[in-house]
């Protein structure tokens, strides 16, 4: 199954979103991240696709794991995603070919702007909780024309890394 990440920065009580520009998801809101590459581990998946999206640094060691989601089309698993959640990033969001940066108010995120499953998990992530979620669409490819249909969570669990 392919791996990838989903990277929120926190700042205040403020998160950085991105506005997907191009692929999965286009024209979506959802936290920098993406595929994992050959050869680099989960966490430097995480911080190189935020620095390739957004321009920032985040620190790896302060990555804290808030999440593992398996999304599910027909069935078949497509993606397992790991979601860190950070405080500590260093430089000035600023938009790339692949994202468009905007920081939220965490009670102002624009769930009616991003993937259905997102308001399921992402507020209790922004809580400083941990989950781990399944969510299952249906209706055939591409992903993100599919229909969410279901899913189940189990929350603050612990991760080995
Ligand atoms: C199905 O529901 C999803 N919800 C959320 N919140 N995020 C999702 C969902 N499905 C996929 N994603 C995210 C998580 C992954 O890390 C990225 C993958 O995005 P993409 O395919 O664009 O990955 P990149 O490596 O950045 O793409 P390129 O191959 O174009 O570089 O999507």
């Amino acid at each position: 199954m392919i791996e990838g990440t989903l990277c929120f920065v926190v700042d205040d009580d403020e998160v950085l979103l991105i506005e997907k520009r191009r692929g999965l998801g286009e024209g979506w809101y959802n936290g920098p991240g993406g595929k994992r590459e050959d050869g680099e581990t989960i966490r430097e998946c995480a911080v190189r696709e935020t620095r390739e999206e957004v321009g920032i640094d985040v620190d790896t060691p302060a990555l804290s794991k808030a999440g593992e989601l398996t999304f599910r089309l027909d069935g078949d698993p497509q993606i397992h995603c790991h979601v860190f959640r950070t405080h500590r990033f260093d430089g000035d969001p600023r938009p790339s070919e692949e994202a468009r940066p905007k920081w939220f108010a965490i009670d102002e995120v624009p769930y009616d702007r991003m993937w259905e499953d997102d308001r399921h998990w992402l507020p209790g992530v922004l809580d400083g909780r941990t989950v781990d979620g399944t969510f299952h669409f249906e209706g055939g490819e591409p992903l993100d024309e599919a229909d969410f249909v279901d899913y189940d969570i189990e929350w603050d669990v612990s991760f080995d890394e």
